[in-house]
């Protein structure tokens, strides 16, 4: 695997000082779908928000290209190339399509590579973001973390309320940002679309990790993940031989105290 760009050691975050994630340590590469997976309140936006600078880091540390941050403010975490959507699917509405882009274009950040990606955008430039579509809202939201030319992006559930068409639509960006060398980590809840487009995963649970592997170990294995999710009695030895040797890198799976 390349040098991560995103490197989580021992990771804990809180939230309005109640612990909720604790000793997350896993690495995102660059030009990789990172998928992150797990129950609802298992921890995943926490966790975004901890690297992003949103949520307090109460131990270990995060690394971007080798530099620790989790001590940094937010906007110096974006500066230095992380790009984060959130769940929120934020714009500002009364500003246009291309309005929304520049104001958050960063000095290497490229318009036309937004437009190339997301011709629906295009043909919208001059459009208030107020009266996108669900689906193109999106588009301008990741389109607005590209626009920063960032190393790493977060992208938080971004199927949310969108039609399977969209989302299906979304997923092959996701691939396509890989493909520009960053490196991406998807929180997504269509387990099955994010294991289709990610190369490692990451399932958390009670805010701990219990799972890390390739995502081929999992896509398709609706038992195993709701184990993974919710706990439960052990799969026989067999079945779980069977996936090990199916994987090409080290797995770990762990239960939660
Ligand atoms: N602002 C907050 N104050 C206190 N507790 C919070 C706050 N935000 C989230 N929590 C709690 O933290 C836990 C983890 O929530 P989080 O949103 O990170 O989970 P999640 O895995 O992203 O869930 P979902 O898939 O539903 O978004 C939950 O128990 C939640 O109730």
């Amino acid at each position: 695997m390349a040098a991560p760009a995103l490197s989580l050691e021992g990771v804990a975050v809180n939230r309005a000082e109640v612990p909720v994630v604790h000793d997350v340590t896993l690495d995102a590469a660059p030009g990789a779908v990172t998928v992150i997976l797990g129950a609802n309140g298992a921890g995943k936006t926490t966790l975004m928000d901890g690297i992003a600078g949103l949520a307090p880091v109460k131990a270990g540390s995060i690394r971007l290209d080798g530099t620790a941050i989790e001590k940094l403010a937010p906007y110096k975490r974006a500066r230095a190339g992380l790009g984060y959507v959130e769940q929120a699917r934020t714009t500002f509405r009364t500003l246009t399509v291309e309005q929304n882009l520049i104001v958050s274009q960063s000095r290497d950040g490229d318009l036309d590579t937004v437009y190339k990606l997301f011709p629906e955008l295009d043909k919208r430039r001059s459009l208030q973001a107020g009266y996108l579509s669900g689906g193109e809202q999106q588009m301008l939201v990741l389109g607005r973390a590209l626009v920063s030319a960032p190393k790493v992006v977060l992208i938080d559930e971004m199927s949310l309320g969108l039609a399977p068409l969209v989302v299906r639509r979304l997923m092959g960006t996701v691939t396509e940002l890989a493909g520009m060398g960053i490196a991406v980590v998807l929180i997504e809840q269509f387990a099955n679309l994010a294991l289709d487009v990610g190369t490692h995963v990451h399932v958390l649970r009670k805010g701990g990790v219990v799972f890390s592997g390739p995502c081929a170990e999992l896509r398709g294995d609706e038992q195993r993940l709701h184990r993974l999710y919710f706990g439960g009695p052990p799969l026989s030895a067999s079945t779980t031989d069977t996936a090990s040797d199916a994987a090409d890198t080290a797995t770990t799976e762990s239960e939660p105290e």
